[in-house]
């Protein structure tokens, strides 16, 4: 088993850590050069499942972990609404609970992400109890909580910005699913459609909060902290299932295996 498989040479740009307070839009390319080396696009285990390399089981094992992920955003940012003092802010931030726990008419996005699920033969049930969840999946999502929960303001607005870099991965998720696998139709990526609109109302708003508010040296550095605090949120998500669904194929004791909890698909 080869255990350091580095394709390309281990070249890596330092994270930008600013001496002299940034403008605006020296802050914001600060932020996207984080995205554009550290986000879980550059993932193999994305890369995997985008281009139809998975088994049915693996996307069983994504779909079921992410799920953790899914259902975690709305008390994340009730943790940020229970700690802001600011009407407006919490105004603009309050739909993104209803964009996930659903609203009058909308079902909502974790009823969408249970489609999905559904479409791939899941039991509800057992998705929804998280307990086929690997524990470094419940760990990655709980710290995400936490973090939010204990840091500044501005810190746990920051962590919403890799948003900004979710429409791409939607995309190319989108059309590389349809395209690779034939469990996978129009219905069950209804939640990523949805995203397309949403995310990028979410992420300019995030965005141009914090270029507002991070002027100094120290704010400026932790809002790069908390950006990047978050890519490793969703990096060690992907590390875990491709440890125990791909290579070397090792599901933690009490993890979720092929064969449990099938129905028919929904
Ligand atoms: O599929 C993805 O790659 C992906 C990534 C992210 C992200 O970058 O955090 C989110 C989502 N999807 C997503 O669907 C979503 O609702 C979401 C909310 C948030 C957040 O931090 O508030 N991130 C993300």
């Amino acid at each position: 088993m080869t255990f350091l498989a580095l394709a390309e040479p281990l070249v890596f740009p330092p994270l930008p850590a600013p001496s002299e307070p940034l403008s605006p839009e020296g802050l914001e390319a600060a932020l996207r050069e984080v995205g554009a080396t550290r986000y879980h696009n550059l993932h193999p285990f994305h890369k995997l499942l985008h281009s139809g390399k998975l088994s049915r089981d693996q996307v069983r094992a994504w779909a079921l972990n992410r799920y953790c992920y899914q259902s975690a955003i709305p008390r994340k940012d009730a943790a940020l609404m229970s700690r802001c003092d600011d009407r407006e802010l919490r105004r603009e931030w309050l739909h993104r609970i209803t964009d996930h726990d659903g609203f009058e008419g909308d079902t909502g996005g974790i009823e969408r992400w249970l489609v999905l699920t559904d479409g791939l033969g899941l039991d509800r049930d057992y998705v929804v109890s998280k307990e086929g969840a690997l524990p470094a999946t419940k760990f990655a999502v709980e710290a995400y909580v936490r973090f939010v929960a204990d840091h500044s303001l501005l810190e746990a607005v920051a962590s919403s910005l890799t948003e900004l870099f979710a429409p791409g991965i939607h995309a190319e998720r989108i059309s590389g699913m349809l395209a690779n696998y034939d469990f996978i139709n129009e219905r069950v990526v209804t939640y990523f459609r949805r995203r397309l609109d949403q995310a990028p109302k979410d992420a300019d708003f995030a965005l141009d909060y914090v270029k507002k508010n991070a002027r100094t040296v120290a704010e400026q550095r932790a809002v790069i902290r908390a950006l990047t605090f978050k890519t490793e949120v969703l990096w060690a998500q992907l590390d875990a299932l491709y440890f125990a669904y791909v290579e070397p194929g090792w599901p933690a004791p009490g993890a979720w295996r092929p064969g449990i909890a099938l129905v028919e698909a929904g």
